[in-house]
């Protein structure tokens, strides 16, 4: 991955440590993802099925007894990986960075599949709400989406590299319009304007 200079999390307080969990934290992530792809598309006799629930429920049971409170929680304030480091955003990772444009690449895998071959269209959504409401959020006044309007212009593949581009498009008070476009070797597969409205810090 490139090494940019990204701003923490903007929820970050003083003392917390931006990279807990270390390397394990990453492979935990790298290996909860390559789970989720391999239980979208397996096939696999019930017995083996019945034997690996099994195993992944144990494997639950022992993180559970280590639950945190939402604030004290690694996941998705890992700003150097995929996705914030959270297992449920699409693993994207950040390219460039200005305050008013940002660049990543998002690689869909098998989790992400829908109908046809193509991406699930909520899951493009997810995607866009997360670029654009972390670039919202950084630097800036903690900012909610009042609105996401999407545009799906092309069937978008798996397993392919893909470029995002998030401008900020206009400020308007506490008002801010924010647009990204999802695209394939400069063909434009679907793009995105979303409204952020900043609220008070909680
Ligand atoms: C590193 C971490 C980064 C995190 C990344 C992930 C970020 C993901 C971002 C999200 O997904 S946030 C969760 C989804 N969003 C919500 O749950 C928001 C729920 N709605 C609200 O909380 C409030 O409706 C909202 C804060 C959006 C606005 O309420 P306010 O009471 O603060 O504002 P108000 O209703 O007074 O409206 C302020 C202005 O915005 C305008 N506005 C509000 N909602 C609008 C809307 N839907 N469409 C058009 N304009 C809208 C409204 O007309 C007005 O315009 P003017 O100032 O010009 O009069």
């Amino acid at each position: 991955m490139v090494s940019i200079d990204i701003p923490p999390h903007p929820w970050w307080k003083p003392g917390l440590d931006l990279h807990r969990g270390g390397d394990s934290y990453a492979h935990l992530l790298s290996a909860t993802r390559g789970l989720l792809d391999a239980v979208a598309g397996v096939d696999a006799p019930e017995a083996v099925l019945a034997e690996v629930a099994g195993e992944v429920s144990r494997i639950a049971g022992r993180l559970n007894s280590y639950t945190t409170s939402d604030e004290s929680q690694i996941a998705g304030t890992r700003m150097d990986l995929p996705g914030r480091g959270h297992p449920l955003v699409v693993p994207y990772r950040t390219t460039s960075w200005t305050s008013v444009r940002m660049t990543a690449e998002v690689t869909f895998t098998r989790i992400h599949l829908g109908d046809g071959g193509a991406v699930h269209g909520g899951v493009t959504a997810l995607l866009f709400d997360e670029v654009l409401g972390r670039f919202a959020n950084h630097g800036r006044q903690p900012a909610r989406t009042a609105f996401l309007h999407v545009n799906y212009r092309r069937l978008v593949p798996l397993d392919v590299d893909l470029d995002i581009l998030t401008k900020v498009d206009r400020a308007e008070g506490r008002k801010l319009y924010i647009t990204a476009e999802l695209s394939h070797d400069g063909t434009v597969l679907a793009d995105a304007e979303g409204l952020f409205v900043a609220v008070s810090a909680q």
